[in-house]
């Protein structure tokens, strides 16, 4: 096997095994130079179909990342298979979900990132097999992979976010409560739902339409009947500040009448004989846009501009492992009559194997790429969003490979309302941020409806859930046809004001939380942190996967056991201000006091959408040119920021706004140009 290593100078190594062609081609930069495999302690060896890389698993060693699995988020002792599938409605430990990305982070003393560049279905074993090993099959001969120095996480992050591209910045809006239901029609009905909610106090910031809007789930059409008049509609809706995001699935309708299905000709998946590959979707007999052609990216690009000229503002990206019905449909067809039960058929809901893509003029097999699909998919979205002349883009999609951050925000689909499910999303959610995917959230109140046994539809739990997200850059409700509203308003009274408490507070820290996503876009850092990444050598945080940091400075542990009011929180080592009573706390175990139990670390500066700035420590701090630093904290703000007034926990002298002295706590009121506290 022929071997090469280049690297660019910055931390980061591409081996080259063969010759490789991967999907994607991320763009790297490198020199030569004389390294090889056991540099970087891999190994490698092959047989007949597959290539097998190999890495020592030390005793103590963490490895994280890997995208959305459903297991601890140090995956050791697990076999993970790469392979996007619509997996709902789905439990833990299920394996694979939607997104796969093979990357992953060792740490061991320091950090090292390890990046298969390979959409095909690997398998990554972690330990599981052999317990000294991490074990990685590969099926095709030709591979690159990436190594990424750290020694910190954060440091792979960025280094990894180079390479694959750093997380898109969606608009401030696309941070607020957003309500979504499988499928919100008529137009004055959801207009109604809007102005009730407003009137019982809880602001909405998007409403999504799912698949019913269009006319026979013809993409870019509208159902006459039920919107039987989308200007007015979409004016109605921007007049209440209230954004539209529709649905746009990757099936086209086969259909000689429709326009899309015309124009798209050519550019459709085909097969290895080169015939259109005609599957089955919402539609019916569908067809698949080749996103792998760049010709295809552009006529979808033309389609998503021309859509969102009505006055859409968002996209949103659904069934895009690509799924496809017609084998699960050949299968239940068989069994319907017969008194069995299929098998799990999930692994079932992909692309059969005869077809395939063109890259680069080359004709792939569809198996050997597929986890790429969503993220040219997606890549065309956005391109589109361009054309479109639009500068606020929000994307939402299901699947997802290694660089989906940089074009779409990702949801853990079809989850199931239970409590289990409710610890599960959390370390979903985590394990996708870790792996490069920032902007990451979840169907709150959970999307299953009334399907199965599992299912619990109390208000605890709703209430549960929205508590879980309140930091979660993406923070919507969604629901299956046949499940309950989750709209706050159909809530008894009790949990109708917890709701709101924590979509008003949300709202509160959104100049926090946006001043995050812009560090996320600039650096690559995720918005949504497990602790293990701010405190990389507290062996504790390894196994602390209900809590959570947002950015460098809030610490959150929500409360996700039935019944409780309050929990047991680790706070890792230094000074900790809890937000309710300002009370300053050392670290270790603690017991909260109320059930959002939100902490401010040492030295930072959190500020509010009041007008508050909240310091706490003995830090020095200075804003200016709408930057804030204190220490090793910086906030970056895209607006500028009306202090109404600072509150001020530690030790100062003096405290200068715009060069007068104040007295913390005291109105300031006006436009922040700098604060220096002394
Ligand atoms: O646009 C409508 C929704 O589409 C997505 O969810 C669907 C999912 O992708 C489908 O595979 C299917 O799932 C059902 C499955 O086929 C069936 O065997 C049974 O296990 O129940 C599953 C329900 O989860 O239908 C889903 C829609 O019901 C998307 O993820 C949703 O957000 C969209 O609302």
């Amino acid at each position: 096997m022929k071997v090469e290593v280049e690297e660019n100078g910055k931390g980061t190594y591409k081996i080259k095994i063969n010759d490789p062609f991967p999907a994607v081609d991320f763009q790297f930069q490198g020199k030569p130079i004389n390294k090889t495999l056991s540099d970087f302690s891999l190994s490698i060896s092959e047989d007949f179909h597959f290539v097998y890389l190999e890495k020592p698993l030390g005793l103590k060693e963490h490895v994280v990342g890997l995208g959305e699995k459903a297991t601890e988020l140090d995956r050791r002792r697990f076999r993970y298979t790469m392979y996007n599938i619509d997996a709902g409605p789905y439990f833990r430990f299920q394996d694979p979900l939607y997104v796969n990305i093979p990357f992953f982070i060792s740490i061991e003393n320091k950090a090292t990132g390890y990046f298969i560049n390979s959409a095909s279905k690997l398998i990554i074993d972690v330990g599981f097999e052999d317990y000294s090993k991490i074990k990685i099959k590969i099926p095709h001969k030709d591979v690159e992979i990436y190594v990424f120095e750290g020694p910190t996480i954060e440091n792979v992050l960025e280094r990894f976010t180079d390479l694959t591209g750093k997380p898109y910045l969606p608009p401030e809006w696309a941070f607020g409560y957003m309500i979504s239901r499988y499928s919100y029609y008529p137009q004055d009905r959801i207009i109604e739902l809007l102005d009730e909610m407003k009137k019982q106090g809880f602001k909405v910031s998007a409403v999504f339409l799912d698949i019913d809007f269009m006319d026979s789930f013809k993409l870019f059409t509208w159902n006459k009947e039920r919107f039987p008049d989308p200007k007015k509609f979409i004016e109605e809706l921007h007049k209440r500040g209230v954004k539209l995001i529709t649905i746009v699935d990757h099936s086209v309708r086969a259909d000689q009448n429709y326009e899309t299905f015309l124009s798209g000709l050519g550019k459709y998946c085909e097969t290895d004989k080169g015939d259109i590959f005609v599957g089955k979707l919402w539609p019916g007999s569908s067809v698949y846009p080749d996103f792998f052609r760049e010709e295809t990216r552009n006529w979808w690009k033309e389609k998503i501009a021309s859509w969102l000229s009505q006055g859409i503002d968002g996209i949103w990206l659904d069934m895009n492992e690509p799924t496809d019905f017609t084998k699960v449909l050949e299968i239940r067809d068989i069994f319907k009559d017969l008194p069995v039960q299929t098998k799990d058929d999930r692994i079932y809901r992909a692309f059969p194997s005869n077809v395939t893509h063109l890259i680069k003029g080359k004709r792939v097999h569809h198996e050997l790429v597929r986890n790429a699909y969503p993220l040219y998919e997606a890549m065309a979205t956005y391109q589109g969003f361009k054309e479109a002349g639009r500068d606020e883009i929000f994307i939402l999609s299901r699947s997802g490979y290694a660089g989906i951050q940089s074009y779409a925000t990702i949801w853990t689909g079809d989850n199931t309302p239970c409590w289990e499910d409710l610890k599960l999303q959390l370390q979903l959610v985590l394990g996708l941020s870790i792996s490069g995917v920032s902007n990451v959230g979840i169907d709150i109140g959970a999307f299953q409806g009334r399907g199965l046994r599992e299912i619990d539809n109390s208000p605890e739990l709703l209430t549960r859930y929205f508590q879980l997200a309140l930091f979660f850059p993406f923070f919507r409700t969604h629901k299956a046809t046949d499940g309950i509203d989750t709209e706050p308003i159909y809530l008894p009274d009790y949990y109708k004001e917890k709701v709101k408490e924590v979509i008003n507070l949300r709202y509160k820290f959104l100049p926090y939380l946006y001043a995050v996503a812009e560090e996320s876009h600039e650096l690559g850092h995720p918005i949504l942190r497990p602790l293990f990444y701010e405190f990389q050598n507290d062996e504790n945080t390894y196994r602390i996967e209900d809590e959570y940091m947002v950015g460098k400075s809030i610490l959150y542990a929500p409360v996700i056991s039935p019944g409780q009011e309050k929990r047991k929180v680790y706070l890792p080592k230094g000074k900790w201000l809890d937000y309710w009573s300002k009370e300053v706390i050392e670290g270790g175990w603690i017991d909260s006091v109320n059930d959002l139990p939100i902490y401010i670390r040492e030295n930072s500066i959190i500020p509010l959408s009041n007008g508050d700035l909240i310091v706490f420590g003995e830090a020095k701090i200075k804003y200016k040119g709408n930057i804030i630093e204190s220490n090793d904290r910086k906030i970056n703000f895209s607006k500028p920021f009306y202090i109404r007034q600072l509150i001020y926990v530690g030790e100062y002298e003096k405290i200068l706004v715009n060069g007068k002295e104040e007295k913390e706590g005291i109105e300031i009121n006006e436009e922040v140009k700098e604060v220096e506290i002394q």
